[in-house]
């Protein structure tokens, strides 16, 4: 009965996940953005609104400090209702921050995205370099800096899309030539915006902040199986309701029983009419990817919980080296795991 369902209090994440997905692409493009840091004026840190602890990269603090630095929350229009526990939210986001300057946005939107403008407008004014700022959008994979960029250059100058999106991390693998996002004084001058490839984390401390990231889509959808992708999904729509899901099954914690409500409904079926419990899988992460299967945060956003995870990070170290050392020691107890458990 709907009346005696008692969601999961906790998800009983699995110690085999993978926590790395660092690239070769992202280290070689972070070396990139560090030898180029003397040019820049100022740094746009993307994060994602619905992630705002796990997509923050402590490779960036070590890299591009000594530029000044506004972090932007993308993708709030998935993660926000924009109601009363939203605001409560983005003020303790900006407490996280302060004294530096915070801003939310949703790619779509012309006031989030004049906002930002406005930002690096008085930035290039107060440094009085109007002539030529150069800004640098950095972010792990498929946080939204290219969607960014193209907003700001519409926004800004009226143009059309200059940097590929899409819907996988790793659409962007290299550094591109600044693009111009607002005019200067004299024809030519301006300030520009240099796209950057997403740079994952070296390590993820903890399973679950993996799978929120994947959920999210920094990471390719085959690093994590997507059947758990939605269990952990489901956990979290649990959480908040399972009306969200009402159309497809009354509310359930079995994710095998979900995935095979949703294969029939949406006509998921192979041979015999089996039901394609995988292609459902990706089907429904998609659908909470765009906003389709309800908009809600991930992390748990509270006083001091930035603080709380740095502290959590510097326990791991944070050298790529030392990950690389811990995924594979991972690894090889995953492995030993298997073979204990004879799989
Ligand atoms: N709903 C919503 N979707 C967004 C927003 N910003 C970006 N997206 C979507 O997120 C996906 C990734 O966007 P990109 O701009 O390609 O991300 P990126 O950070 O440049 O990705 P990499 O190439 O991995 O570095 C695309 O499908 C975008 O349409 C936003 O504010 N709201």
């Amino acid at each position: 009965m709907a009346s005696s369902f008692i969601p999961r209090a906790v998800f009983p994440y699995l110690d085999s996940l993978p926590r790395s997905y660092f690239l070769g692409h992202h280290a070689s493009g972070l070396s990139k953005m560090k030898t180029m840091l003397s040019s820049i004026d100022l740094v746009i840190e993307c994060r994602d609104y619905r992630v705002p602890l796990s997509s923050q990269n402590p490779l960036f603090e070590a890299s591009l400090s000594g530029r000044q630095r506004l972090i932007v929350y993308t993708k709030r229009d998935l993660g926000s209702m924009c109601g009363e526990e939203d605001r409560q939210r983005e003020e303790i986001i900006r407490h996280w921050h302060a004294p530096s300057p915070v801003l939310f946005s949703n790619h779509r939107d012309k006031k989030d995205i004049q906002r930002i403008l406005n930002f690096a407008k008085s930035h290039a004014l107060h440094k009085n370099s109007l002539t030529g700022m150069r800004m640098l959008v950095v972010g792990m994979p498929n946080v939204g800096k290219s969607s960014l960029l193209n907003a700001l250059r519409k926004v800004g100058v009226g143009k059309g899309k200059a940097a590929y999106t899409g819907a996988q991390p790793g659409i962007t693998r290299k550094i591109t030539t600044g693009v111009k996002i607002a005019e200067g004084v004299e024809e030519g001058e301006g300030i520009y915006l240099v796209d950057t490839p997403g740079v994952f984390v070296p390590y993820v401390p903890n399973a679950e902040s993996m799978l929120k990231l994947a959920l999210c889509g920094s990471v390719k959808d085959t690093i994590i199986p997507p059947t758990t992708l939605v269990d952990y999904l489901l956990y979290h729509l649990n959480q908040h309701s399972p009306q969200l899901y009402a159309t497809y099954n009354p509310p359930t914690n079995e994710v095998s029983e979900f995935l095979e409500a949703v294969a029939r409904k949406t006509g998921r079926l192979q041979k015999g009419g089996v039901p394609d419990l995988e292609g459902a899988a990706l089907w429904v992460v998609q659908r909470w990817r765009e906003g389709l299967l309800g908009r809600f945060v991930l992390d748990e956003v509270v006083e001091g919980g930035l603080e709380g995870r740095k502290r959590e990070e510097e326990g791991f170290g944070g050298s790529v080296n030392q990950a690389r050392k811990m995924e594979k020691e991972g690894e090889k107890l995953r492995a030993r795991a298997r073979h204990l458990g004879g799989g």
